[in-house]
């Protein structure tokens, strides 16, 4: 288990690109398995999740190449189904989330496909009745096998439906949508989920002569095609890590340009940020945060206090709370932090109290956060990375804070963030990996 250790307190200053995006990158992946053609995709992040799922392409028989440091080259024209039985297969399967996206494409192809309970944050309930009640709804078998928590589906021959999901799920309406596009006839999937990951992925199969219309909307029409051919697909940067460095720039009072960031892809995130008290310029397609020593949190019209909370797309991602609830702990005024996704994920409210923030957690789901205003600073403690972004928000928080502090259990940064302390130490963090 590796650690950083953070010593806090400096003012950082530069510019920083952001990596491409994690979860459209898992998705993206997944779709190679629909063709047998080869497929060229750029912008990947050098992160642990991603590399294990290529790893598990490899593993099915994928020929990978790396032809630069971002950008791979697909080529699944030797699909090895009997790798599905393998005690690799488990291991990688279980080890991220992003693997139950290959079941979609397994389906479609080779009308087989099982997968382990994903793994993935520890965040609360992640259930999966979505992504297999639409394959249900395509016309296949599914089993569930309780004794070794295992996902069988199995088809003959898919077929179009009409469906109307019980939630918008962002990897079950990937799943689905993998799985569509080579259905016979025509699939309506309503209460999609619209992330910017699913609607690249949805231009990404449109490019491989899939028919999908409604992009970017809750209601995706998929008119099924006999097969798909290659393609070359550009990720987005990571609109998360984008998120998490302008709160890391608010929390050190740094001066730090992100670059290229995509800015009419990010949704209400820089608003987010901007109720929070932070300035930001945008500058063509960069965003710019001058070094502030103070912000104040906005009311609402009535002077009520500022609730921030996640919803489905285009609400705000909930993958930006934890980074939101740190920055809040530095600012004037008072804000409520509302989880409603996930009912595990406010719990490391506790490092941050031990460094001295003032927090109630009111209960699993909501934190109300009474800033500082930069007048007391968070101290140095020792502590450990429960999540991704918790982690990432730890790290925050111990960039801002006096003295050092040692994260534990970074892989779970690691999984999602491309060499963070190497990044932040080139525009003067102080982060070692002990
Ligand atoms: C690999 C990947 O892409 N992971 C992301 C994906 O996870 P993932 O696709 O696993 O998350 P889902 O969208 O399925 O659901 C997330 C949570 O929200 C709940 N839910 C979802 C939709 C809804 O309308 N109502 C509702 O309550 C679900 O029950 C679940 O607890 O989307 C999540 C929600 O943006 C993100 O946090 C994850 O980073
Ligand atoms: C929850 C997340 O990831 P995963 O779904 O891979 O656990 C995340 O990216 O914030």
């Amino acid at each position: 288990m590796a650690s950083f250790e953070v010593i806090g307190g400096n003012k950082l200053k530069g510019e920083i690109i952001p990596q491409g995006a994690k979860n459209e990158a898992l998705q993206i992946l997944c779709a190679v398995l629909l063709t047998s053609e080869t497929v060229t995709i750029s912008n990947i992040p050098d992160i642990r999740d991603v590399n294990k799922l290529i790893e598990l392409l490899q593993g099915l028989g994928v020929a990978v190449d790396r032809i630069s440091a971002d950008t791979y080259t697909f080529r699944a024209d030797n699909v090895d189904l009997d790798y599905l039985d393998t005690d690799a297969f488990v291991a990688q399967g279980r080890a991220i989330r992003g693997s139950v996206m290959i079941v979609g494409p397994m389906l479609a192809r080779f009308g087989k496909s099982k997968m382990p309970k994903p793994g993935g944050d520890k965040i609360g309930r992640r259930r999966l009745d979505t992504h297999f009640e639409g394959f249900e709804k395509l016309g296949a078998k599914f089993t569930y096998n309780a004794a070794d928590n295992f996902f069988i589906a199995t088809a003959d021959k898919l077929k179009g439906a009409y469906m109307l999901l019980d939630e918008a799920s962002v990897t079950g309406t990937a799943n689905i949508l993998m799985a569509a596009v080579l259905a016979e006839g025509t699939t309506t999937i309503y209460n999609a989920a619209c992330e910017p990951y699913v609607q690249q992925l949805c231009r990404m199969l449109n490019r491989m002569g899939a028919k999908i219309s409604g992009i970017g909307s809750n209601l995706l029409v998929i008119e099924g095609v006999e097969k798909l051919g290659g393609t070359e697909h550009r990720m987005l940067p990571d609109m998360i890590e984008i998120g998490s460095f302008i709160g890391l720039a608010a929390m050190t009072g740094s001066e730090i340009t992100i670059k290229d960031c995509q800015i009419p892809e990010l949704g209400l995130i820089p608003d987010t940020f901007r109720r929070l008290g932070i300035k930001m310029e945008f500058r063509g397609d960069d965003i710019h945060i001058p070094a502030q020593d103070h912000y104040e949190i906005d009311t609402y019209i009535d002077g009520s206090i500022l609730n921030i909370s996640d919803h489905t797309w285009p609400g705000l991602t909930p993958d930006l709370l934890s980074v939101a609830l740190v920055v809040a702990t530095q600012a004037k005024g008072t804000a409520l932090i509302h989880q409603k996704m996930f009912e595990s994920r406010l719990f490391f409210v506790d490092k941050l109290i031990d460094m001295g923030a003032q927090i109630i957690l009111c209960d699993p789901h909501r934190a109300t956060v009474i800033g500082h205003n930069n007048n007391i600073p968070l101290r140095g403690i020792r502590m450990t990375s429960p999540d991704i972004r918790a982690g990432v928000a730890l790290l925050i928080a111990a960039l801002s804070a006096e003295g050092t502090s040692i994260i534990d259990n970074v892989e779970q940064i690691d999984r999602g963030y491309q060499n963070i302390d190497g990044r932040l130490n080139a525009i003067g963090a102080q982060i070692r990996r002990i």
